[in-house]
């Protein structure tokens, strides 16, 4: 028996980077959060505290914040390609990067002054490895409601089952997607906005009887209007709304009054994807 050094990687998360671009009169606001992972030839430190191949996080964090200044901030995905890409090209022992990136929404109030829209967060996974660079797009946190067009029934019943069947519910969700796009070159901001759009528009659409048939609906929405995403995985969790009965105080309920529930919740997650794309990195399926 032999005790050996399994995977390991190593960097800098949660990067905070504000940039302002002070171009003319008018400025631009880019509010992301970085982290950055390395792999590679990294036994040494680990078996022996030789740190010859250790480039600090601290200049990981630095050059975040450098590469702001000369290269600017664009797409979170353009960004972490150029990060991503600094990384394995310049350490010689790095073979690996992964750059994670969550970007907040600012909404304009004037050439300077921006509210927070809280709406969703961008996100983007960019992985450059010795297999091939893959750019994963997302969002998270994307809040979605229908009062109605659910219905829930049909289900099997055993000894443990009170669920009233239900032709008329409130459907609502909080979105997490990410999909992977087929090349390493889209126009980043006009994909991120087209996806989007798909996925609402698909929830919106959709007449549903299932949380499960509307994660598809939205997952193939996107595929189809999207040529350049190859796979789009959802995490819808079910946030139930439950009809409250009033009938104690002598009043109907007809779909009018209810109780948002907070725990427990269903949690559907699936995977829509083209059946004539290459497989996925590894990274795609953590
Ligand atoms: O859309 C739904 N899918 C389920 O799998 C499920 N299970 C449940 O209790 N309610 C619902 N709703």
């Amino acid at each position: 028996m032999a005790i050996v050094l399994g995977r390991n990687r190593y960097g800098k998360a949660e990067t905070r980077l504000v940039h302002v671009r002070r171009g003319g009169d008018s400025h631009e606001l880019v509010d992301l959060n970085v982290s950055v992972a390395l792999s590679g030839d990294l036994a040494a430190t680990h078996l022996s505290g030789d740190n010859a191949g250790v480039l600090p996080t601290d200049t990981m964090k630095n050059t975040v914040y450098a590469f702001a200044r000369e290269h600017g901030v664009g797409a979170p995905e353009a960004f972490g390609l150029l990060l991503a890409r600094h990384f394995v090209t310049t350490q010689p022992q790095i073979s690996g990067a992964e750059v994670t990136l969550e970007a907040y929404g600012w909404e304009r109030l004037g050439p300077h002054s921006f509210r927070r829209s809280g709406d969703h967060v961008r996100t983007a996974v960019v992985t450059v490895a010795e297999h091939g660079t893959q750019v994963v797009s997302g969002l998270k946190d994307l809040v979605l409601l229908n009062t109605t067009d659910s219905e829930f029934h049909g289900y099997p019943r055993d000894r443990y089952t009170t669920l009233p069947e239900t032709t008329d519910r409130i459907l609502a969700t909080a979105v997490a997607a990410r999909w992977r796009h087929l090349g390493d070159a889209a126009g980043w901001d006009e994909s991120f906005a087209g996806a989007k759009q798909a996925l609402v528009g698909a929830f919106v659409e959709t007449y549903s009887y299932s949380l499960q048939q509307t994660l598809y609906a939205m997952g193939e929405r996107v595929l189809r209007d999207r040529p350049e995403i190859a796979e789009i995985r959802l995490a819808l969790p079910n946030r139930h709304h439950y009809l409250v009965d009033l009938s104690p105080f002598g009043l109907d309920n007809p779909q009018e009054v209810f109780q948002a529930g907070d725990r427990p919740y269903g949690l559907i997650e699936g995977t829509v994807t083209r059946d004539d794309v290459p497989a996925a990195g590894a990274e795609w399926y953590l």
